[in-house]
Formats: structure tokens, sequence, C-alpha cells
């Protein structure tokens, strides 16, 4: 893995094209007639009762009654129509912008090929639909890779911007952390045999597309309590209208139906009502934007919330590349036994490191390199911490120091003083020192360098902002690590984790009530990605890891993380920006209508009728058409979402509690005042 930190405006440069507005809205406004369909309504519980409400006033201008014009009842019914049109308009804009890419998407699937393996090991040509879990596939150079899977066999390169929108192309190959590959993309050279992990309807493409199409999304466990926030609300306002007559009838006077339905609708949460489904897929659509898969809303949320970062030194924050720099041999050993020990314990390791050391020493002078398939391999594993391979009778290994030297029955103690002091400045600088064995002897060490990312450190600094504190955890020796720390900023680190101790870490914090995110790509990172709240996989990273993870980055980019926790963070605070708002100004609207409602009834109460609205009737009609209009006035900010910038929650609630609270309350005495003059000046009341 080896992703550039991505700068903003390089991200932006290669994000899809947003989809222009005017070509979104005819469509849109169309859907905001098919999502009037009581069955789609009912997943917004409070717009369906402003729906019935509608058809209520709609029957009931059919229905003389003394007290109410026809023509004022006629308005008000059109207006609560307006207002569940205005929120199915935000909804259906929302999901336009992802049913474009998801077309695209799905138009490139379309009548893809595979060559199948048959139990014989000839091939044949099936429908790349048809492709099951377990399937082989052979790719050629210039084909498309017919599913998700991984590679059994070969090496090549692959263009993936049909999925990723970057052409650069990458290299894939079996073993190691590269080895996944993604449907719909196209090799540029030589060939694959693949092993196909996704059964059809499961495949990346496929998660995008639903993704991007808001319509089948599943609420997250936030949105249902939320939404049984604003039934109880609805509930309570429903008992507040009910009980107006009462009062009304006992000074003689008596409230038309039409306006009490009228009221109830004013003071109902319809605005977050309306604009909640909308703000969850523009959420998840900027999500897609950044080219990452989430598999839940939850995950995006839980990113929102997020209080640790563990992150992965190697591939995370540095490189990942770490490449053979130098070979230190030990005390009376010839340079030339340790090049023999090191080439042998390394010919047949598949990791980078492994490839690095073969390479380094290839490129020092030509050695005798005995076949592959005579070294009887031993591949690196994270518990162990080594790797080597056993040929002609001889046993070599390299690896972690504190794994060799245990693996060798000697103590620290033992290590030769001058092989010690090069392991600790090779450690000190930052880079990985590994040991080398022969046949039961120590040969020497290995100097692994690697280069921390640029801008790391500015990012993990934003984050320190906003109140999320980093962990990196690394299978590398504790001088390595607090080298490699102190040059990021990290916050706290953890050496010589081993895959039960990084899940250890996860899920010690999350009894502290903490909610934490992993980035990782190896195989030996899917525990943890599966343990922890936000799981972010690199698609280029291995099966085990993408299957684990709730969040794929196609991009393949770790820092990415820090994007998912800006984004779930505009979700959370726009929700709650906007039912802040919501609640405030339906009972702001109770003391701005109510005194004008009941002036004729109640003469005394002319004293609370600050706005001096004209009538009861203007004054109920302005504040159904507020309200209607209030919808249309945030489907902006609700699409767009609300900036948040690098801050701490606590300061984040408090500014946001001050401008959409307050501006919740002020907002309806100005605007109702202000749509009264209107209609009163047109002659509509
Ligand atoms: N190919 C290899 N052969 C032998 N030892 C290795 C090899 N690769 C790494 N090591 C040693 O094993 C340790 C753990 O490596 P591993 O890749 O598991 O770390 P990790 O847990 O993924 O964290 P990080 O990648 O940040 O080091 C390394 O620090 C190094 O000392
Ligand atoms: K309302
Ligand atoms: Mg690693």
């Amino acid at each position: 893995m080896n992703a550039p930190v991505q700068t903003p405006q390089l991200k932006a440069a290669k994000a899809a094209p947003r989809t222009s507005f005017a070509a979104l809205w005819q469509p849109a406004l169309w859907q905001a007639f098919v999502k009037l369909d009581p069955r789609q309504l009912q997943r917004a519980p409070v717009m369906l009762v402003v729906e019935l409400t509608a058809i209520l006033t709609t029957v009931l201008c059919f229905i003389p009654n003394p007290a109410v014009s026809t023509g004022l009842a006629v308005q008000i019914a059109l207006w609560l129509w307006f207002t569940v049109l205005f929120a199915n308009f935000a909804e259906a804009l929302a999901e336009g912008r992802g049913k474009a890419r998801a077309d695209s998407l799905r138009a490139g699937g379309k009548g893809l090929m595979a060559r199948r393996q048959l139990a014989a090991g000839e091939y044949q040509a099936v429908a790349a639909s048809q492709l099951r879990k377990g399937d082989i596939v052979r790719v050629e150079a210039g084909e498309l890779i017919p599913g998700d899977g991984e590679v059994i066999e070969g090496i090549a390169a692959v263009n993936e911007a049909a999925i990723t929108g970057e052409s650069a192309p990458v290299i894939r190959e079996s073993g190691g952390d590269r080895s996944a590959v993604t449907g719909n993309t196209r090799l540029v050279s030589d060939w694959l045999r693949v092993r196909i992990t996704a059964n059809p309807g499961e495949s990346t493409l496929d998660r995008m597309i639903a993704l991007v199409e808001g319509a089948k999304r599943q609420k997250t466990p936030n949105e249902v309590a939320l939404d049984i926030l604003l039934i109880g609300l609805t509930l309570i306002f429903l008992m507040v209208v009910a009980t107006l007559q009462p009062f009304a009838r006992y000074a003689g006077g008596e409230l038309p139906l039409v306006y009490l339905v009228a009221l109830l609708v004013t003071l109902i949460p319809t605005t977050i009502g309306g604009l909640l489904s909308a703000i969850g897929i523009a959420g998840m659509d900027r999500l897609v934007r950044l080219n990452v898969i989430a598999k839940s809303g939850r995950a995006v949320e839980a990113a929102g919330d997020v209080h640790t970062l563990l992150l992965d030194k190697t591939g995370t924050i540095t490189f990942g590349n770490r490449r053979c720099t130098a070979l230190y041999a030990a005390p009376g050993v010839s340079a030339r036994e340790l090049g023999e020990g090191a080439l042998l314990a390394s010919l047949a390791d598949d990791t980078a490191e492994g490839k690095s050391i073969v390479d380094y020493l290839r490129g020092l002078h030509p050695l005798a390199e005995p076949a592959r398939e005579a070294i009887d391999v031993v591949p690196f594993s994270a518990e162990t911490r080594l790797s080597g391979a056993n040929w002609n009778g001889h046993v070599y290994r390299k690896g972690a120091v504190d794994s060799l030297l245990m693996f060798l029955g000697l103590g620290r103690e033992q290590l030769p003083a001058a092989l010690a002091r090069e392991v600790e400045q090779i450690a000190q600088s930052g880079g990985t020192p590994l040991l080398v064995a022969g046949d039961g002897r120590l040969l020497g060490a290995i100097h692994l360098k690697d280069v921390v990312k640029p801008g790391i450190r500015e990012r993990f600094a934003e984050l320190r902002k906003m109140g999320i504190r980093t962990v990196m955890v690394t299978g590398d020796n504790p001088l390595t690590a607090a080298a490699i720390a102190a040059e990021a900023g990290v916050d706290d680190v953890l050496a010589e984790a081993t895959p039960e101790k990084k899940l250890q870490r996860i899920r010690s914090e999350q009894a502290d009530g903490k909610l934490v995110a992993m980035c990782g790509d190896g195989a030996n990172d899917a525990p943890a990605l599966a343990q922890a709240d936000v799981g972010l996989a690199m698609n280029d990273g291995t099966q085990a890891a993408r299957e684990a993870a709730n969040l794929v980055d196609l991009d393949s980019d770790p820092t990415k993380l820090l994007d998912v926790v800006q984004v779930g963070k505009e979700l959370l605070v726009t929700r709650g920006a906007l039912t802040t708002f919501s609640v405030a100004n339906d009972v702001a609207k109770y003391f701005a209508i109510l005194p004008a409602l009941f002036a004729s009834i109640y003469p005394q109460l002319g004293a609370l009728n600050v706005m001096q609205l004209h009538s009861p009737q203007s004054a109920i009609l302005s504040a159904i058409v507020f309200n209607a209009l209030i919808i249309v006035a945030l489907i902006p900010l609700a699409l767009r979402g609300v900036r948040v910038q690098a801050a701490d929650a606590a300061s984040l609630l408090r500014r946001n509690l001050l401008i959409y609270g307050l501006g919740g309350i002020v907002a309806p005495f100005v605007g109702i005042k202000l749509i009264d003059l209107l209609l009163v000046a047109v002659g509509l009341v």
C-alpha cells in the first residue's frame, strides 16, 4: 500500500462530479408526487400525519361552514399538500444525486463475461452475474475483472478508474497485503487467477449501487430514536390542539375544525420530520463522493462520535514499503554468510519486507539462488513476528529482535554488544530492525527503512482539536514505535502488538463507553476491524479485512478515516441543528399564533398579541405558509450539511444550540409577520 496523503484539493478534483441542480430538479419534482403514496410516506411518520390532515382539509373544503370561507379553506388545504410535497422533493433531490452515479455503475457491469475454471483445469465462458463465491476465474490483460475476489496466482497492473475514478494503475498480486481485486476494474497487463469472494448481489459494485440509491436505505438506530421522539411530540401537540376547543367553547366561541387541523400541522415537528431522510441520504452521498463504501449508515454515525482512533504504523502512518537499506553482521560472521542467510530466509517471503531484502542483496552482488520450489517456506505471521525457510536441511529465520532471540533460546542480554548498538540505532532512527539466524546461530541484523507520510502530523493535530485521541498500534519494537510516534505526533503508542493485543485495546476502550475507529489492511487486522465501532479497510488490502470492516476506502488511503469522521460529524451536527431549529420553531409558533387565534374570543389576550397579526384567518394561513416554506428554505442546508470546524463535541453543541435554537425561536415571529403583511397586501385574506 503506497497511498499518498491527499490534500483536500486533490480529493475534490478526483471526486465524482456532482450532478447539477438543473438536471436534478425536474425528476425530483415528479418523484415528489410519486412519494405521496402513503405506503412510501409511512417511513416519515410526521409527514404521513400531514398528508392525513391535507386529505381531511380537502374534504372539509366541500362541506360548507359559515365560520370559514371556502377560499380560505382551499388555500389551507393547498398549503398542507405543499408541505408534504416540499418534504418529498427534498428527499427526491437527495436521492437523485446518487441515482446518476448508480446508473453509470450498473451500466458498467452489464454484459460482463468471465472465464471460469472447470474441475479439469479448463476454462469455460460464463456471464459474470453467474459467478459464485469460491469460483476460480482467469483474467487476461485488457479484460475486466468479473467480480470481487482474491488473487491466487499472478501479478498484474489493474486500472480501477471505474470504481475509484483514479486512472493510475495499481499492482495486484497473490500473497501479501495487495491481493484483493474489485469487480469491474480492468487488467492492463499480464494475467491473474482470481478466487471469487462475493455471490451475485453482494459485490462492491452492488453495495455502491444500493448505497447511492437512498430508497432502500435502512434507518440507523439514531434515526429510529429520533422518529420516536418526533412521534411523541406529534401526540403531545395533538392533545394540545384537541383541548383548545373546550377553552373556546367555555368563552362562547368556536374554533373551526380547519383551523385546528392547520394549527396542529404548524405545531408538530414537520421541518425535521420532512428533512430527516434527506439529511441521511445526503450524508451517505458525501461519503460515496469520497470514494468510501459504507455497509451501514450506523458506521458513519459512529464515526461522527468517535473518541479513539487506532492506526496501524506501517502503511498508515508511514508509506509502508519498508525497504532494506543495510545489513550488519554479528561478530565472527562474514558478510557473505549473513547475506546468504538473509537471502534464504527471504527468497520465498512474499511480504514487501521480504521482497525488498532480496532486491537489496541481488543489488549488492550476484548470489547463487536455489529454486523457489526447493525451499520449504515458513511464511511471516504477525503472531510469531518471524519468517524464513527450511532448505536442504538448513533452518533460516528472520524476524523482530525479541522474537528471533526467543526462537534461538537467547536472552536480550546475550545479544552481542556491537549488534545491540546497531539495533538500537536503527530503532531510534524510526527504522525496523530484524535479526537473521541460520541453523541456530545469530548471523546479524537488517535495517528496514520506512518514511512517515508528509502532512500526517497536521491531520492528527486537527483530530486532537476535535477531541479525538490517536493511538498508533504496531507490531514493531517500542523504540522504533516511539521514534515514529514522536515524528507523527500521535497521542499514544501500543508497540509489539499482536492481533490479540489490538483487539484487547479496542475492547478496553469500548468498555469505558468510548467509540473506537480502526483502520487496517492486513488479514491480521481483520479481528480488530470487526470489533471496532468504525472499521475502515483498504480496498487494495486483503479480502479478510474488507469483509470484517464496515467501511471500505476505494482509494486505499488510510488517512481517509479523518474525512469519514468529518462526514459523520457533519451528519450528526446537521441532524441535531435542524432538530433543534424545528422544535424551537414549533414551540415559538404556539405563542405567535395562539393570541391572534383567540383574540376575538378572549380580548384580554390582546396584551400577548405582540405580533398584531391582521386577523385569526390571516394568522392561521400565514403560519401554515411559513411552515411549508421553511422546509424549502432549509433544503440546501440539509443536503449540503452544516460545516463543522475542528472543535470538540461540547463547544460544537453550545454553538449550534445558540444559532439554531435562538434562530428557531425568532424565525417564526419575523416570518409569520412578513407573510401576514404580504397576504393582506395582495388581498388573499
Ligand atoms: N516479512 C517479515 N519477516 C520477518 N519479520 C517481519 C516481517 N515483516 C515484519 N516483521 C517483523 O514483525 C513485526 C510485526 O509486523 P506486522 O506487519 O505484523 O506489524 P503490524 O502489527 O502490522 O504493525 P505495523 O505494520 O505497524 O508494524 C515487525 O515490526 C517486524 O519486526
Ligand atoms: K411544524
Ligand atoms: Mg502491517
